[in-house]
């Protein structure tokens, strides 16, 4: 099947909704002008149906869409719009097979202690399609992110609300000071003699050898490095800081990210659960392994498996009293009882942490109040951006959005760079020893002492990438002018590797007097001084400083990180315009479901396809898409001047009133442009058909809120149901279709 000249993906929750309502809209004006946008479906329920063919009918088979866009971002002509979609974890996987076949789709269950070589072969497809197994895949080039000039304006002109922060706060981060990743950290360049397929095994106490993994293959330039987090010192700071948090009398929480450190940061949330209820590990460790409770899948999990054990009630009242006994968690849900504890991938650092800090420093308590937090991060490496920007408020007050410049990002991403590409390379150490890693030509490139239950990982950057990197922020900086900082930390062994590369990058460009290189804590103050006094930062950052800033600094300047522009300028040629930097708002498809009000606000999309549009005009000499991209920015333009974003309240206008605005702003941009006098005349009675019944369609859309909506599933829902629900105005779609 030809491509279509756009890909807009199928993906979960609150944008998949928003996406049955306005792809019609923009396959409908696309169309027009003779550019075709077409579907792959890389949602999560998607992915597992094309996964399992053989159990399935004919009917209910699905391609591999995520594998043909894998290849698709590597061709030039790549020009995909990516709208955020699910990262599971174990718990989300699980409920969304459990659907799949009520819906009857006979899949195997998901095996959590796979026994048999027929379970481990399932297991092992599952743990493809488990945490962030998407992004990884498509981002084959590096990343761009800041807020569009229109969105900066308007969130300066119309400031969101912000928590108050006062200098007595008890709020704070608690990291290691040794014994975790960036304390044992060993990074080397690899020579020509070194490249190629180096290997990984564990030399135990007794000499004999485990291979961990036969061949990673690195091209020469890589830089390669190794590292573990201590179990032992993972567990004894988390119980000092259990401890210290209730002499603190404040609110206990743990910020990982699950979903994208798929492999480690599970295993450090299981240590968190472990410590947490320490007593009850203790006494009940074999009852616990009776019914199979992991603690890696949260306390929820733990909690179901407790259920099926003789002992439940003792099991369940000794978690009671550890509980009690225990400081306060930070809340996810108060009302339903759900903890900091109980999902792995339901508190994520890059979201969490930013809206703790424009709350004023404050988390929800059991008791449904906002209290002081102790934020445990466990390994340092980028603990201190937190630190520091939370003293930063503590010391100066809430950022102001009114007048607060902005912070954008060019991010190292490319071919799986750095930590978010270790999950191959990461193991949990089984027995004491020295994991070594050995390139081919037999030099040993990373040696660690161990102990069992160490996090051992190995994680590579390769070399085009980082120059693509490198000329990113080169061109960006020479665009806008202004202060630009390299968040790279001298002192850490990744980091001075990755300075050999940029500093003689930016001398023979004749541009290092342009660029700072700041550890991150550094880079953290300068950047909110910047910002403070209203002025515009570049970050360049590694892969986890992209996404933990560009959700840090939106989130404080426009309230969301779903506003953003977020470009990825694929090394092959081809684009990749994700649509925001936040996620896919899983709270917003309950409250559809509850009283059919979508708040989901789909701006992140309007300017991803403005870009995509552009891209496609530029690549392929079209001058009819550049026509339609000119008009979707008059038209974001508009929704903004016109305040027609999603209201959160039912009864308020929503995303689908926002869409219709979208419309009939972008028809008649494109009515009124006089580049091209075909599409204006196409345009013209579009237009006037939707300015004529704007009081009509907002009638029937205002018409079904209130009730609750029936879209006939959570993961994979009934495409006519939610069709019917997010296209509620006849009239409007009599002019669309
Ligand atoms: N690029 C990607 O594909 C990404 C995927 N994810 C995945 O998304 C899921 C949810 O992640 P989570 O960390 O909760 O983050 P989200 O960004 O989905 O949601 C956080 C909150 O931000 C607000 N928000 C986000 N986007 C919008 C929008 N377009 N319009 C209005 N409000 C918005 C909502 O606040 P409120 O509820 O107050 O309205 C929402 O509850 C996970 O599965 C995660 O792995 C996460 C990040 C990126
Ligand atoms: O891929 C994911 O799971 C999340 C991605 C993310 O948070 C980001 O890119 O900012
Ligand atoms: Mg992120």
């Amino acid at each position: 099947m030809d491509n279509p000249d756009i890909v807009y993906t199928k993906v979960d929750e609150a944008p998949e909704l928003a996406s049955a309502s306005l792809l019609p809209i923009i396959q409908r004006f696309a169309a027009a002008a003779g550019v075709s946008v077409g579907t792959r479906d890389i949602s999560l329920a998607g992915r597992i149906i094309a996964s399992f063919p053989e159990n399935l009918t004919k009917a209910q088979r699905q391609s591999d869409d995520l594998a043909i866009l894998g290849e698709l971002v590597k061709s030039p002509g790549a020009n995909v719009i990516k709208l955020p979609n699910i990262s599971a974890s174990v718990p989300q996987l699980v409920a969304a097979i459990s659907e799949l076949q009520s819906q009857g789709y006979n899949l195997p269950d998901y095996p959590e202690t796979p026994g048999t070589d027929a379970e481990k072969a399932i297991r092992a497809r599952y743990d493809a399609i488990k945490g962030s197994a998407v992004n990884p895949v498509l981002r084959e080039g590096n990343s761009d992110r800041r807020a569009a000039a229109a969105v900066k304006n308007y969130a300066q002109a119309n400031p969101h609300s912000m928590g108050t922060w006062s200098s007595d706060s008890k709020t704070r981060v608690a990291t290691m000071s040794a014994g975790d990743f960036r304390s044992n950290e060993t990074s080397v360049t690899l020579t020509a003699a070194q490249s190629g397929t180096a290997r990984i095994e564990l030399v135990g106490r007794d000499g004999s050898v485990t291979i961990l993994k036969e061949v990673v293959d690195f091209p020469e330039g890589t830089v390669v490095d190794a590292t573990f987090m201590s179990a032992r010192a993972l567990n004894s700071f988390l119980l000092e800081q259990i401890e210290a948090t209730k002499a603190d009398g404040i609110l206990f929480s743990i910020h990982l990210k699950a979903t994208m450190m798929k492999v480690s940061d599970p295993i450090l949330f299981g240590h968190a659960v472990k410590a947490f209820l320490k007593p009850v590990f203790d006494t009940y460790a074999d009852d616990l392994a009776a019914v199979g409770a992991n603690p890696n899948s949260g306390l929820g999990a733990v909690l179901e498996s407790v259920q099926t054990s003789p002992k439940s009630a003792e099991i369940l009242a000794a978690i009671d009293a550890t509980m009690a006994d225990a400081p306060p968690l930070y809340m996810v849900n108060s009302d339903k009882g759900i903890t900091n504890l109980h999902v792995p991938s339901d508190v994520i650092i890059d979201a969490s942490l930013p809206a703790l800090i424009r709350a004023g420093g404050k988390g929800w308590g059991p008791d449904g109040k906002e209290a002081d937090t102790v934020c445990v991060i466990p390994d340092s490496a980028y603990a201190s951006v937190y630190d520091e920007a939370i003293k930063d408020c503590k010391a100066n007050g809430a950022l102001d959005p009114a007048t607060a410049g902005t912070v954008q990002n060019i991010g190292l991403m490319a071919q799986k760079a750095e930590e978010y590409g270790s999950h191959p390379t990461t193991f949990e150490v089984p027995t004491a020893g020295t994991v070594r890693m050995i390139a081919a030509n037999g030099d040993i490139l990373h040696e660690h002492d161990v102990e069992a239950g160490d996090i051992w990982r190995s994680a590579s950057t390769r070399q085009a990438p980082i120059e693509d990197w490198v000329q990113l922020a080169i061109d960006r900086q020479a665009i806008e002018g202004c202060e630009a900082i390299f968040w790279l930390d001298e002192t850490r062994a990744h980091d001075a590797q990755l300075l050999n590369y940029v500093k003689p990058l930016l001398t023979k460009a004749g541009v290092s007097e342009k660029f700072q290189i700041l550890a991150p804590r550094e880079a953290t103050r300068v950047s909110f001084d910047t910002i403070r006094r209203g002025e515009t930062s570049i970050a360049v950052t590694g892969n986890v400083l992209r996404d933990y800033l560009t959700d840090l600094f939106p989130i404080l300047e426009l309230g969301t990180s779903a506003k953003m522009l977020s470009i990825v300028k694929l090394m092959q040629g081809g684009g990749l315009f994700e649509t925001g930097a936040g996620g896919s708002a899983p709270k917003h498809v309950q409250q559809l479901v509850e009283e059919n009000h979508l708040r989901w606000d789909s701006l992140g999309e309007f300017c991803a396809l403005g870009e995509s549009l552009k891209f496609l005009a530029q690549v392929k000499g079209n001058a009819k898409a550049k026509v339609l991209g000119d008009a979707v920015d008059l038209a974001t333009q508009g929704i903004l001047d016109h305040n027609k974003s999603p209201g959160r309240k039912v009864g308020q206008a929503d995303n689908r009133d926002s869409h219709y605005y979208f419309a009939l702003y972008w028809a008649q941009a494109l009515a009124a442009q006089g580049d091209d006098a075909e599409i204006a005349a196409y345009f013209v009675p579009i237009a006037k058909a939707l300015a004529e019944n704007e009081a009509v369609i907002q009638a029937e859309i205002a018409a079904v809120q209130g009730a609750p909506a029936q879209i006939g599933g959570y993961f994979h829902s009934d495409a006519d149901k939610t069709t019917a629900v997010m296209r509620p105005s006849s009239t409007l779609n009599a002019i669309i279709d």
